[in-house]
């Protein structure tokens, strides 16, 4: 079998990829795809940790939490991604790969703390590590969570899993004329104000020199082609 092209990466999951062809929430039939997917490269012995976003259920930016304080509905986006988190890493559970969840903000009750020690044993030990709550902080993203994790557990890469196959020209759900890069430079992707991901994300995979990879989740076999170092989705690079 052909070698896996990374040791460990740092797998960002739409929330929204979640909903399916649902209006919200999270689809029986696509997070079982979503986790076949995983567990498919999480058996090839890739250490695998995982932050999902929350889109699916509560945004802190969304309409539903307007004249809301923003640091209230920023939490309530996080909790929405510990959710997320607990159902994706049971998911796992039913098709036998172990995972762990690390919450960036203390429910001790539902899930254990993030612990960056731990976090790293976890993976050595070949468990999935899935990161929740974001970074814990009002006013950022999952996306930003995700660099920030994928820095701090010294991932070879950022694996930004969504429905659009990559970083458009404009966003494709909105510019039918937009064009697919196969590659961007992180400052590119900033100075055109690209909103495939925030511009804190990027920075900070741009200072860490952590490049990123913007692929779809929804076409079968694309995780497993990237783990192998073939030609998917949009490169992001310094
Ligand atoms: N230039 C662009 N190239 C590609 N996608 C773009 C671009 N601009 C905006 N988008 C949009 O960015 C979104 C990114 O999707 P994604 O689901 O990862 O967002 P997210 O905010 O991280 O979601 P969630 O909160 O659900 O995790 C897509 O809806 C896509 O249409
Ligand atoms: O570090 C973080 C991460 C997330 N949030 C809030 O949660 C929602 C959902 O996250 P997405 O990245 O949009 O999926 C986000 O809109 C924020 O409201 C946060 O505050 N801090």
């Amino acid at each position: 079998m052909t070698k896996p092209a990374y040791k460990r990466v740092l797998l960002k999951l739409s929330g929204e990829a979640l909903m399916g062809d649902d209006p919200f929430g999270i689809n029986r039939a696509t997070i079982e795809r979503m986790v076949a997917d995983v567990a498919e490269v999480s058996r090839m012995g890739v250490e695998l940790a995982i932050v999902i976003g929350g889109g699916n259920i509560f945004r802190g930016v969304a309409p539903g939490a307007q004249g809301m304080d923003r640091a209230t509905a920023d939490y309530m986006g996080m909790l929405a991604t510990v959710m997320n988190s607990l159902a994706l890493a049971d998911a796992m559970r039913q098709v036998g790969i172990t995972a762990r969840v690390m919450s960036a903000i203390a429910i001790d009750q539902v899930v254990e703390p993030y612990v960056r020690p731990k976090a790293l044993q976890y993976l050595e030990e070949g468990k999935v590590v899935v990161f929740a709550a974001g970074t814990g902080n009002p006013f950022f993203t999952t996306d930003t969570a995700a660099a920030l994790r994928g820095s701090e557990i010294g991932a070879e890469i950022v694996l930004k899993a969504m429905k659009v196959d990559g970083v458009y020209t404009a966003d494709p759900k909105k510019d039918p004329t937009a064009t697919r890069f196969s590659t961007i430079s992180f400052d590119e992707a900033i100075s055109r104000h690209l909103q495939v991901m925030d511009a804190t994300a990027f920075a900070l995979c741009r200072d860490q020199k952590l490049p990123i990879k913007v692929f779809s989740i929804v076409k079968p076999g694309a995780l497993k082609n990237l783990i192998l170092g073939e030609d998917e989705g949009t490169l992001v690079h310094v």
